[in-house]
């Protein structure tokens, strides 16, 4: 039972820093130091998010992903697996931001009231936490709220990100008919392992693939589910895992990880790996996987998440025709502003399916991803999955094949239902669809890369005043700008002038910086395009600011 008393007692172990916090992008970020009294907060939230939704098990994941190792962070997860629903994202920032605990008692008992949660319903939280070093002292602040609010809760120790999703859509799945899975990280491995096997039914991987953990949480899990895939003798996967030592906390994200690979466009400088070579990168929470090697020329080619929706895409289509249902299921694919136009024509032109560009942030590429009965999602940057609506699901499950050929494609559409992880975007659970996939096509790398060639680009951070000036036009997924006046005409005037170009600046969700992108035909053209745009933006902010 929830009481005012513990509440208030509980919160003045954690007063507020006198910083001014945000729920951005992914949740609060941000030194670790400062997080006490958000996480505690977070953990209040968390509970009346339950009691709203009938006692559903909300999820709370304390990272900072490809952060620095000083970083932490926080963020809710959603009873079905997802992203915290927007709406509520102002109601965290709300209680971060109570400067005293009377006034946090107050803000939390107001919003009980707004969202019509009863604070003494019962409320079920599970829990868990990467490997950062500030991972147990934040988790202390989590627990001392749920206790004040009465809430139930499960700590599941150091997990994955999309580890901790997967269990929160099986607690709340459980004993109906959309029943996700067991409900343990065990269970986690068995599901992804089944599947993988039945995807791998008369198929096997060339070589080996080499995981970069980028020294996070992603390490000790990838061992761990690799006692549960076949080997590559066995008609599996042989994987060499590297970065993996999470004893030292202080190397988590350094010169390794997915973001260091996608920023810096070049392989870990640890890297043994030769010529081609197959390699990937998990970044530092494992919700994020982009590839890469090394070709005959010694030159470092990535295969991102473009890449790996373009080469999902395929395969799903290519199964779907195969098992006689391609006329029955909508597949479409959904990509942001960054992706490479080179993708998105081999999208359309080439496979035929719809795409749709949306804001950036998963949780928008997912909302939109759920409209088609297969929506393929990927950001540039390697976040993403494939998402199975309930139609698709009850076509796959009821379908009945009309030929041999047929059959071995439905099983393996279905193998893939249980494969990719359908809440969020998951490293482990991409990593084995590319796998499966690389293998049924057998193609290598540097086959998988000719599919299509991308344009070249250029992606600039720009520091400007106050990036709050740099509003985008609604509707337009972020590509034009609505403020400061005359930025985007400048910019299109200047795009005109470059053969295939195509350029955007906006405002990040997840630095003080103005983000821009340029693709062209040319290297030189798309980096000429790019600091060009780069300086209209430093103008223009510095004659607004
Ligand atoms: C260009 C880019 O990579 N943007 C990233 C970055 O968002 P910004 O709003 O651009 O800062 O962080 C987000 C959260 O991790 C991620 O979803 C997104 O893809
Ligand atoms: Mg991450």
């Amino acid at each position: 039972m929830a009481s005012n008393k513990m509440i208030l007692e509980a919160s003045a172990k954690h007063p507020q820093p006198g910083t001014a916090f945000q729920y951005g992008t992914a949740g609060f970020r941000m030194k670790a130091d400062l997080l006490d009294s958000v996480v505690f907060r977070v953990g209040l939230l968390a509970a009346l998010r339950s009691r709203k939704l009938n006692g559903q098990t909300i999820g709370v994941m304390i990272t900072a992903s490809h952060n620095p190792p000083v970083d932490n962070g926080v963020k809710l997860v959603d009873p079905m697996g997802e992203m915290l629903e927007g709406s509520w994202e102002p109601h965290a920032t709300l209680l971060a931001n109570a400067k005293t605990d009377q006034e946090l008692l107050d803000t939390y008992n107001w919003l009980a009231r707004e969202v019509k949660a009863n604070t003494d319903a019962p409320a079920h939280v599970i829990f868990a936490r990467d490997t950062r070093a500030s991972g147990p002292r934040l988790v202390e602040c989590l627990t001392d709220a749920l206790k004040a609010a009465g809430a139930e809760y499960t700590d599941y120790k150091i997990l994955t990100t999309p580890q901790l999703h997967y269990l929160v859509r099986c607690v709340n799945t459980k004993g109906t008919q959309y029943e996700y899975g067991e409900a343990s990280e065990e269970g986690y491995y068995k599901k992804l392992g089944e599947a993988f096997k039945t995807a791998m039914t008369h198929r096997k991987t060339s070589g080996s693939v080499t995981v970069d953990c980028a020294n996070g949480v992603g390490g000790p899990k990838l061992r761990e589910l690799i006692k549960y895939l076949p080997r590559g003798a066995e008609g599996g996967v042989d994987i060499k895992v590297v970065n993996d030592d999470v004893v030292n906390p202080d190397i988590l994200n350094s010169n390794c990880g997915a973001d260091y690979v996608k920023t810096q466009q070049r392989a870990p400088p640890s890297s043994k790996a030769n010529p081609m070579d197959r390699c990937c990168s998990l970044d530092g929470d494992a919700d994020r996987v982009v590839y890469y090697f090394i070709d005959e020329s010694n030159t470092f080619r990535l295969l991102d998440g473009d890449r790996i929706a373009t080469l999902a895409a395929s395969f799903i289509r290519d199964l779907a025709r195969g098992a006689g249902l391609l006329d029955e299921l909508n597949i479409g694919v959904v990509q942001t502003a960054y992706a490479n136009g080179a993708s998105t024509n081999f999208v359309t032109q080439n496979l035929k399916l719809p795409v749709v560009c949306t804001s950036t942030g998963v949780k928008h590429l997912h909302h939109a991803a759920m409209r088609f009965d297969v929506g393929v999602y990927f950001e540039a940057n390697g976040h993403g999955t494939v998402i199975f609506s309930d139609r698709a699901l009850r076509t796959l499950d009821k379908y009945e094949p009309k030929s041999p050929a047929q059959h071995d494609a439905l099983k393996i559409l279905r193998a893939l239902t249980d494969l990719i992880n359908q809440a969020v975007g998951d490293a482990l659970s991409d990593m084995l669809l590319v796998e499966v996939i690389l293998a049924h096509k057998s193609i290598t790398v540097n086959e998988w890369l000719n599919t299509y060639i991308d344009l070249p680009n250029r992606l600039v951070r720009v520091e400007v005043p106050d990036r709050n000036n740099f509003t985008t036009v609604e509707g337009t997924a972020e590509r034009r700008l609505a403020s400061p006046a005359k930025v985007q005409q400048l910019i299109d005037e200047l795009v005109g002038k470059y053969k295939q170009g195509r350029a955007f600046a906006r405002a990040s969700g997840t630095e003080d910086a103005v983000r821009v992108y340029a693709e062209a035909s040319t290297r030189a053209e798309a980096d000429d395009l790019a600091s060009k745009v780069a300086g209209i933006v430093r103008s223009q902010a510095a004659s607004t600011a």
